[in-house]
């Protein structure tokens, strides 16, 4: 899968205004349709690295590139238009859990809305047929009229899925996405991720803590440690042993620079 960068990190560190270190020194480049992986452990940075994509979090020097365009200094109609096409996903999903499936679901196409539109729910014929085979795509179909929070935990991961497939994204950034599932859910969580990279060519950036998901879904693993890119590898040359020492305190290992 080698093809151009849909994003690329230039030395990029994030430091937080207490002076927590969240990112040192990243060079990564992510190429477009690639399942990525990220690894490390806790407070290693990672969910900050995603972050910093769609602009969650600025950073504090270096330049992050998506799609050829710097998007640091990115600000209003630009800024929604990088937002509207990063889809996220978040470990507690965060749905309005009060709304219907429906509702939620097509929350993701408020980015091609006005404001006025979108806050009185007048989305289009086109958008509710699209918000239904969503749904349908993440095996929901039938709940199309359920309220959010009548669903488990797992179902409501996929409608989550199914919002950010609604925003027609070039990326999707999932943090800890199966974090608050059981490993049943987490299949069908982590498939339906897997089928949007491959049959839309969406990039996929997970951060994950199970070393053998990310072996078992990932084109590519990176790990991370104290804000550091300490280990970047296709999957095909990831060994367990790699992926023990990305959890050790003490200080490894290999980086190799990946054309993926
Ligand atoms: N808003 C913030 N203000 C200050 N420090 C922060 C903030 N958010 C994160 N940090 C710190 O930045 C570092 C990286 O945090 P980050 O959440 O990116 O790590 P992580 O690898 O995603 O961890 P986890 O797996 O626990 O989610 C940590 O030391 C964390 O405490």
């Amino acid at each position: 899968m080698t093809e151009k960068p849909i994003i690329e990190f230039q030395h990029v560190s994030k430091t937080y205004q207490n002076g927590t270190i969240g990112l040192k020194d990243i060079n990564l480049s992510i190429p477009q349709g690639q399942f990525l992986v990220v690894v490390g452990l806790s407070g290693a940075g990672k969910s900050t690295l995603m972050r910093t994509i769609n602009r969650m979090h600025d950073i504090s020097t270096g330049n992050i590139f998506v799609d050829g365009e710097s998007i640091v200094h990115l600000e209003g109609k630009e800024l929604r238009r990088l937002r509207r096409s990063i889809g996220m996903i978040f470990q507690n999903f965060n749905l309005v859990k009060r709304s219907s499936v429906q509702r939620n679901v097509l929350s993701g196409r408020v980015g091609y809305y006005s404001t006025w539109k979108s806050t009185l729910g007048l989305f289009s014929k086109e958008d509710k047929q699209k918000a239904i085979e969503a749904l349908q795509r993440v095996g929901l179909g039938e709940k199309l009229y359920s309220r959010a929070d009548e669903l488990s935990g797992g179902q409501q991961q996929r409608v989550a899925i199914a919002r950010a497939f609604m925003q027609d994204p070039k990326i999707v950034l999932a943090d800890e996405p199966i974090a608050s599932l059981d490993p049943l859910t987490t299949e069908s969580v982590m498939d339906d991720l897997k089928r949007l990279n491959e049959e839309f060519h969406i990039t996929v950036i997970v951060n994950l803590h199970s070393v053998s998901l990310a072996r078992r879904f990932g084109d590519r693993i990176i790990g991370l440690r104290g804000g550091e890119l300490v280990y970047d590898e296709p999957i095909s040359k990831v060994t367990e042993k790699d992926l023990e020492a990305i959890y050790q305190p003490v200080s490894i290992v290999k980086k190799s620079e990946v054309q993926a």
